[in-house]
């Protein structure tokens, strides 16, 4: 097995709080991977730590076997990590097209105004990776839509489109169920077992507890900034002290 993902003690303080504290763990190549906890439990500056969005205070992130803290968000992402956001980042006034087409122009180094107003910017290669990525998640026949114009539960999956056009190795999901009905929840997790099934290593961020502990090989839980389980689903349903943390937790 093949380690992409190692994460060495983690911590992250924002003045007097800490809000991860001291996280290890790893993600191996091909692995689907959930991470859960509480509100306020750290998932999302975890996320953020990762990716290059916030710096670490102390611990290391290394990507395939590459020290990645304190690089630039785009500079990991052209590493290969893409990523979603809780609040989707979705340019209403471009095409759903465009907006996927932005995701691979990143990655290519291309600017945003290359990628969108063609010319020379517009490569044969953004325009294939923006396709294959619509494709991907079923959102080809809208391509020229305005993204203003399509409902929440497909920019959700316009915001994943935009994170595979960048043919990330592995890609981490930020709550992408959050605002989905049932039905679509359904379907979400269905997309993403796929997405694993064709070779993708995902880590998942998710409140619905019923999807991460349905689709993901492990989990791991974090409760007030520190992991207290990384295991199978079944073990972390029994762990003591996951019931805990969820105790009198709405979720
Ligand atoms: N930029 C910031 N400045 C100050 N405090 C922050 C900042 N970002 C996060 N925090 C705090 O860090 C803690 C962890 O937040 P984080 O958003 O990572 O948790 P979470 O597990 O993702 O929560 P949720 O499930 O509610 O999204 C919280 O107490 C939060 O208020």
């Amino acid at each position: 097995m093949t380690t992409l993902l190692t994460i060495n003690g983690a911590t992250r303080r924002f003045g007097g709080l800490t809000a991860v504290d001291s996280v290890s763990t790893t993600v191996a190549k091909g692995e689907l991977v959930g991470v859960i906890g509480p509100n306020g439990a750290g998932k999302t500056t975890l996320f953020n730590l990762i990716s290059g969005f916030t710096p670490l205070s102390a611990g290391e992130v290394h990507f395939k076997g590459r020290r990645i803290d304190g690089q630039k968000p785009f500079r990991i992402a052209r590493l290969g990590i893409g990523r979603t956001f809780q609040n989707l980042r979705i340019f209403p006034n471009m095409s759903v097209f465009d907006n996927v087409s932005v995701g691979a122009a990143g990655m290519l180094g291309v600017n945003a105004a290359g990628a969108v107003f063609g010319g020379k910017g517009r490569s044969e290669a953004i325009s294939r990776r923006a396709w294959a990525a619509l494709e991907q998640v079923g959102l080809q026949g809208l391509a020229g839509e305005l993204a203003a114009n399509i409902s929440y539960g497909r920019r959700k999956y316009l915001e994943i489109a935009r994170a595979l056009a960048m043919e990330p190795e592995l890609i981490i999901l930020d709550e992408p169920a959050a605002g989905l009905n049932d039905t679509e929840t359904r379907e979400l997790a269905a997309f993403i077992k796929r997405l694993h099934g064709e070779g993708m290593t995902v880590l998942l961020v998710e409140h619905d507890m019923g999807l991460v502990m349905g689709i993901c090989e492990r989990v791991v839980v974090l409760a007030t900034g520190r992991k207290i389980a990384d295991a199978a689903p079944e073990v972390v349903r029994k762990d003591p002290a996951v019931l805990e943390a969820y105790l009198g937790v709405e979720e």
